[in-house]
């Protein structure tokens, strides 16, 4: 059963050969700049870049620090693509249409999908400024039937019961690592677990509580809808959140946190990130199979 409210298989399509028609090289790995994360397209050469409005069916960002660009260009050697924004439940997208790109980059022939965000801290011993690995998620939302892969299933792009035990590439997690502390950055890299809740109001401390109870090393309003349809459709993730303030757990604590002091800590770390992406960027090597399919 179809209706206007799923996603279709020939959309993504028609987006992909759009795309395809006005770039040099197809991406082999995508990467998605979180809240003022932005900066990270600036590391790729041979740019051609197009506003999300021009493209057809793309969905439009709506929130400061998110550009509403997709670049494509060469990092590294590696032929990528990075989106400058990109789309939160909380904006009003059915999940479908907020992980509309990533089908997308799956037709356009990308193998790892590199989800970067900015997110609340819920474990002690993070900082703000830190960098969370993340090891594996909690999808709120999901948990309760919102989730991005409801409704009928396109067997083109993935199976109706996907597994996500190692949704998040253990390979790319423990390269991430080793090139963090070879950078000297080992006081500010963790690994840890992210939690997705819808947004957009930020965590009140009873709800701060109960998702550390959970498990949940950081929280954000992201992410985790993209790693399911990333894995759903075969590819590698790689997900990263900067930590740009500490969650208040208690109700004697101060929580200053706002959208502008998020994108200003963004704004103060991208060249971290920047840093790291690149090298890990760098550090891939795709397999026999990747390149034939290229060719
Ligand atoms: O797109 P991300 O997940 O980086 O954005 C986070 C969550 C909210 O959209 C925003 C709050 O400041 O930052
Ligand atoms: N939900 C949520 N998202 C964030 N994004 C950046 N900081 C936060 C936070 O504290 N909570």
């Amino acid at each position: 059963m179809q209706n206007k409210d799923d996603f279709r298989y020939e959309d993504c399509e028609e987006t992909a050969r759009w795309l395809l028609d006005r770039v040099q090289s197809p991406p082999v790995i995508a990467i998605i700049c979180g809240s003022g994360l932005g900066l990270l397209a600036d590391t790729l050469t041979d740019i051609k870049t197009f506003d999300y409005v021009q493209i057809p069916h793309f969905p439009t960002s709506t929130v400061a620090g998110h550009s509403g660009q997709l670049v494509f260009g060469i990092l590294q050697g590696k032929s990528c693509v990075v989106m400058k924004g990109r789309f939160h439940v909380y904006e009003g997208y059915p999940l479908w249409k907020v992980t509309l790109p990533i089908r997308v980059f799956k037709l356009l022939g990308v193998k790892v999908l590199m989800v970067t965000n900015a997110a609340g801290s819920l474990c002690e011993t993070y900082s703000t400024g830190d960098l969370m690995i993340i090891r594996d998620h909690i999808n709120m939302p999901g948990l309760a039937a919102l989730n991005p892969l409801r409704g009928p299933n396109d067997e083109r792009f993935g199976p109706r019961f996907p597994s996500l035990w190692d949704t998040y590439d253990k390979d790319l997690r423990s390269t991430a690592l080793e090139i963090a502390r070879r950078l000297g950055h080992t006081d500010l890299i963790h690994e840890g677990v992210y939690c997705m809740v819808g947004g957009p109001n930020f965590e009140s401390v009873a709800e701060a509580r109960f998702l550390q109870r959970l498990g949940a090393d950081a929280v954000g309003m992201s992410t985790a809808p993209e790693a399911v349809v990333a894995k759903h459709c075969g590819m590698r993730v790689f997900g990263l959140s900067l930590i740009t303030n500490r969650v208040a757990q208690a109700y004697e604590m101060v929580d200053s946190v706002d959208h502008t002091s998020v994108l200003e800590v963004g704004k103060q770390r991208s060249n971290v990130l920047q840093e790291l992406v690149t090298e890990l960027v760098k550090s891939i090597n795709f397999k026999e199979e990747d390149k034939q399919e290229l060719a």
